[in-house]
Formats: structure tokens, sequence, C-alpha cells
């Protein structure tokens, strides 16, 4: 049950899709989107509902922030994102709203006295845990196959499954060559949060069984490869000052050449700071591969840039004590002695340019030996 407020008042409004599914579920409820049936852009305008966009029937309540869109159904016109006729009017019914949807426990909607119209029997497959999609038009968006698989890596807990028939089908839009019309930051925003996830590892796995992987993660797409990177995750430290899922992906890609590592960032278009992770990760995990020396403890301090950004350091060495705890104390006494080595006390000693840098670069070695050395 909802209230309505000034603003809907009057409107035949639902709540849809994601809200609807995480309260049946018992799931807590993030953001809530609306589906309003019977109206046009312009009654939402003159409501005092802003237009998200020019092209899409999709307004913000200016109080809530949250999402109305106009019912609407979409048709396929072409490849990727664009290629979608969106066709919103007052006529188009409720239930044509929902068979638009990709899969059934996201089709389900709710009136404001709390009756759900379900159409597709959502409710049904909420209880037997299935991801099943609603229909044929699935295929049409091929981004569905991604969001599948990551909703098995936040349900696989729950006891969901995907349905055979739609494990056919995202096999089907895998073959196909979709997959590679879709834009990176979309791969990237759907991977991003499958990390985020319970069960991550069902992603990835889910995308290997439907040969998806090989589109955006060729370097990942082999049995033995794709094991060796999942079984790296769980060591992903509790560190507050960075997401949980960029931990992952960096421990995902751990395993990879440096070249492998870089193409994979390139390809996804990631963010400078998780691509940054990802190769530290790597640094770091290389670094604890062969006994710890000063030389290559100094390296390391130096490549992850620890002078100007300490923050990294501290977070490597949180990943250190997961990995290799014995070695976290030795590391952290290294970086900490380092990191007293005074520039302004070299400077005061009379050492300039290349030579203030080399008398630096010499002490801090010398800092970082004597720390080892006291462990
Ligand atoms: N490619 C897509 C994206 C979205 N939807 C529909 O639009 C709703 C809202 O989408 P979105 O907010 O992206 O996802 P949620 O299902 O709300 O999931 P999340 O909890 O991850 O936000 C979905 O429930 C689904 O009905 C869809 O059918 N196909």
């Amino acid at each position: 049950m909802f209230q309505q407020d000034a603003l809907t008042q009057g409107l035949d409004v639902y709540r849809v899709g994601g809200a609807v599914r995480d309260a049946l579920l018992g799931w807590p409820v993030v953001d809530h989107d609306w589906v309003v049936v019977g109206a046009t852009p312009e009654a939402m305008r003159q409501r005092g509902f802003k237009p998200v966009g020019r092209d899409f029937p999709v307004f913000l309540h200016p109080q809530t922030a949250e999402e109305y869109a106009l019912a609407r159904t979409e048709r396929k016109s072409g490849h990727g994102y664009s290629g979608f006729e969106v066709y919103a009017s007052p006529d188009v019914t409720l239930e044509e709203d929902l068979s638009r949807r990709d899969l059934t426990i996201n089709a389900i909607a709710q009136g404001p006295d709390g009756q759900l119209t379900d159409p597709f029997d959502g409710q049904q497959d909420i209880e037997q845990r299935l991801l099943r999609h609603v229909s044929p038009a699935f295929s049409e968006d091929p981004l569905r196959v991604l969001r599948t698989a990551r909703f098995l890596a936040r349900y696989a807990h729950l006891g969901f499954t995907i349905a055979p028939d739609t494990h056919t089908l995202m096999r089907e839009v895998s073959q196909s060559g979709e997959l590679s019309h879709l834009a990176a930051e979309r791969v990237w925003v759907e991977t991003e949060k499958a990390l985020g996830e319970p069960n991550p590892e069902r992603y990835f796995t889910t995308l290997h069984e439907c040969q998806a992987l090989a589109t955006w993660w060729p370097e990942l797409a082999e049995d033995e490869i794709l094991t060796a990177a999942l079984a790296e995750m769980p060591s992903a430290p509790e560190e507050p000052s960075l997401p949980l899922a960029h931990w992952r992906y960096a421990l995902l890609v751990s395993l990879l050449s440096d070249e492998e590592r870089d193409a994979l960032a390139g390809r996804l278009r990631l963010p400078n700071a998780v691509a940054q992770l990802a190769r530290h990760t790597a640094l770091t995990k290389a670094l604890l591969n062969e006994p710890l020396n000063d030389e290559r403890v100094l390296h390391w301090l130096e490549r992850l840039d620890g002078w100007r950004k300490p923050g990294q350091v501290a977070a490597q060495l949180a990943l250190v004590g997961k990995l290799d705890l014995q070695h976290q104390a030795p590391l952290r006494a290294a970086w900490q002695a380092a990191q007293a080595v005074s520039p302004q006390a070299l400077l005061s000693e009379g050492y300039q340019g290349a030579a203030l840098g080399e008398a630096l670069r010499q002490h801090r070695q010398k800092a970082v030996a004597n720390a080892l050395s006291e462990e």
C-alpha cells in the first residue's frame, strides 16, 4: 500500500520493478520506480514533474526525486542501446508495460491499495526461486544477459536459479554477437554491481556458461583461468575507503599478465581508480611471491606512489593482512621508516636536484633495510 501525495493524486500510478520484487523477497528496498498509466507528458509537466531526457517518457518527482515513467512499449529497431523504438501513449496499458520487461520477478506492479498486477506469474517465480524471462522480447536488449547473471549473484544464496529456457535465450543472445554492441560503460555498471553482491562468482560463471564471457572478458574465458581468478576474490580486505566491488575486481584480474590486465581495463573503459587498484594489487601479489628485501620493498612503495599518496600504501597493507598476515607488520614498519626520511633534512645538508633524489632513495632504502631486519 502507498499514500498518494498532492502531485500524484488522481494519477493512475503503480509501484513497479525492483521495489516490488525486493519487498516480496524481504530484501532491502533502495529506490522506488513508478509507472503512470493514461497520462501524457504535458500533464506530467503541468503537475510539476521534471522530464529526465528528451527521448524517454520518464519524469522525476520534484520532492522525492523518484522516477515516474509513462507506460510504454518498446521494440528493437537496431543495435545497442539507441536501437529502440519507444511508444508511450495514454492508451498503453499496465499489462503492456509489464510485458516489455526482462524477468517475471521484475514485471509485477502494485497499486495504491496494495493489490498486485502480475500477468507473468512473477510471484510464483519468487516462491519457486526462478529467474525467468517474460517473453522472447528478452533478447531485444543484450544487457539483460548481464542483468540476469547479476540477479543470480544477488539472489543465489536465497536458492534462486536461472530457468533453463532463459539460459538458452541468454546463450542465443551471446552467440548472436549482440553483446559486442553494448557500451563499455554499461557493461561495467552491471559488472560493478555484480561484484558487490553476495555471490559475485555466479555472475562470471553464468556468463561463461552462456558463452558471454568471451566478448568482454576473453582473458578470463577459459575454465581453469576463470576458476583460479574467482578463487582470488574472497581475499578482498574490509577497507572502508575502497568499495568491496573494486577490491574483488582487482583480485579477479590479479593473476593475469600486465598486458592482459591493461587490455581488459581499456576494453571496459574502467574508471582510473579501479584500473590502478588492479595494478597495485598485482604488484602486491608479486611482492609477496618472493622473499622480502629492501630493494623489492622500496620498489613496491615507489610503484604505489606512496610518498605522494600514502593512502595507496595503506590500502595495499590492508590487502597484505588478508593475503599473508605475517608480512603485514614488517611491511608496515618498512613503510613508516621510509616515510620518516625527511627531504627537508637532506635539503639543508645541501643536496639539490638529481642528487637530492638519489640521496632520498638511498636513505629510504637504508631505512627499509633496518626496519626489515628488526622485525
Ligand atoms: N534492461 C532492462 C532494464 C530494466 N528493465 C526493467 O526496469 C525495471 C527497473 O530497472 P532498474 O532500476 O535498472 O533495475 P531494478 O530491477 O530496479 O534492479 P536494482 O535493484 O538492481 O536497481 C526492472 O525491474 C525491469 O522491470 C528491463 O526490463 N530491462
